[in-house]
């Protein structure tokens, strides 16, 4: 699949800078302020017993900062992290080897972990909860199990949907927390950071514009950033201003929602072929050439979030600020009424 300018998802082209611009410090770490907080507390009680922190389950959208928050935290413990991801650990002897390799109080980071095999997983669950690792040694009848200690560690897990997690997994987390989408003004703060990082000159205004239209996501709005400074350079030669920036994202298609062709012509589709919804999951998804999956978890989640879809009990349905946002005539007739 062709990679969207408004993904969340990890491009090959954010590669170096999402590095440089992923803040060390909590301190530096913006928004989530809830999560922030606890995790802060979790930590200082870590540091003053003198002891690993519990084991940490983040959850939420993809580039709304899992793996920088699981960074910040190893470093806020002064440990090492060791980072890794669920499809990445193909045997369990791939994940014995990782976990006999930590020294006490590590961090060990597992992206993704909701992919993690059937097998592997059933290692992890002694290794979290009594800090142990069953071996079998030899086959057959004369087979025997040891009991190996490994050091005590913090296992941080990442994943998109806490309920991607089998349940024996998801209980062995001390921890559980939830990322959110960014507010404007955070967004805001983030962009301002990036841009000053990267030299990149920008007033307030400027950043607002392209905050409004980064779909609540650290990532996608450090990458609209980086796109909006070419087209200044080159165009409008110097600082990004709020003028600057809306032209700039107009011309990469960006519109003021920061909806892209595909969002809206997956509101289209609802309105035009299903007369506004509802409309059920893989009739949409058939409709409109795309996978179910991929319309539940990269489509639905910001349109849901801005109020342009709602998910009802018979399907999908296009709000009448998706009409709106489209230039579209309200739906008519009665029914719509009786939705909201
Ligand atoms: N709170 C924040 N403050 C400043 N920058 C942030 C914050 N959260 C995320 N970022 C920036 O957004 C980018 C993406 O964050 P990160 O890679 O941690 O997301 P993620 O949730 O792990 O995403 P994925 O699900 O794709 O792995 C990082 O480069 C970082 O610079
Ligand atoms: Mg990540």
């Amino acid at each position: 699949m062709e990679e969207r300018l408004l993904s969340a998802a990890l491009h090959v082209e954010d590669g170096e800078s999402d590095f440089s611009l992923r803040p060390r410090r909590l301190a530096d770490f913006i928004g989530q302020g809830k999560v922030k907080e606890s995790i802060a507390i979790f930590i200082r009680a870590a540091l003053e017993r003198k002891e690993a922190l519990d084991h940490v389950l983040l959850f939420g959208p993809p580039g709304l900062g899992k793996t920088t928050l699981a960074g910040i935290i190893a470093s806020e413990l002064g440990v090492a992290i060791r980072v890794t991801s669920g499809p990445a650990i193909e045997r369990p002897g791939d994940l014995a080897a990782i976990l006999t390799n930590l020294a006490p109080g590590d961090v060990l980071f597992i992206d993704e972990i909701h992919r993690l095999s059937r097998p592997v997983e059933e290692i992890l669950y002694p290794a979290m909860e009594d800090f142990a690792l069953d071996i079998v040694i030899g086959k057959g009848p004369g087979a025997r199990s040891i009991r190996l200690d490994l050091p005590r560690f913090t296992l941080i897990g990442a994943t998109t949907r806490a309920g991607l997690l089998t349940s024996p997994l998801r209980d062995r987390f001390g921890v559980i927390s939830r990322l959110e989408y960014y507010r404007v003004d955070e967004l805001v703060q983030i962009i301002m950071r990036a841009a000053h990082i990267l030299g990149v000159p920008i007033d307030g205004d400027g950043a607002e514009e392209i905050a409004r239209r980064s779909r609540g996501t650290p990532r996608v709005g450090n990458r609209l950033l980086k796109r909006v400074r070419d087209y200044a350079q080159v165009k409008a030669a110097g600082i990004i201003t709020r003028a600057v920036a809306a032209e700039a994202l107009h011309f990469l298609e960006v519109d003021p929602l920061g909806l892209d062709q595909t969002d809206r012509r997956l509101l289209q589709i609802i309105i035009e072929k299903f007369r506004g919804g509802p409309v059920g999951l893989e009739t949409l998804a058939a409709a409109a050439g795309e996978e179910a999956g991929t319309l539940e978890d990269v489509f639905e989640p910001y349109l849901m979030q801005v109020g342009l879809l709602v998910r009802t009990p018979r399907g999908r349905v296009a709000t009448p600020a998706a009409y709106r946002h489209l230039g579209l005539p309200a739906k008519q007739g009665g029914q719509q009424a009786t939705l909201w």
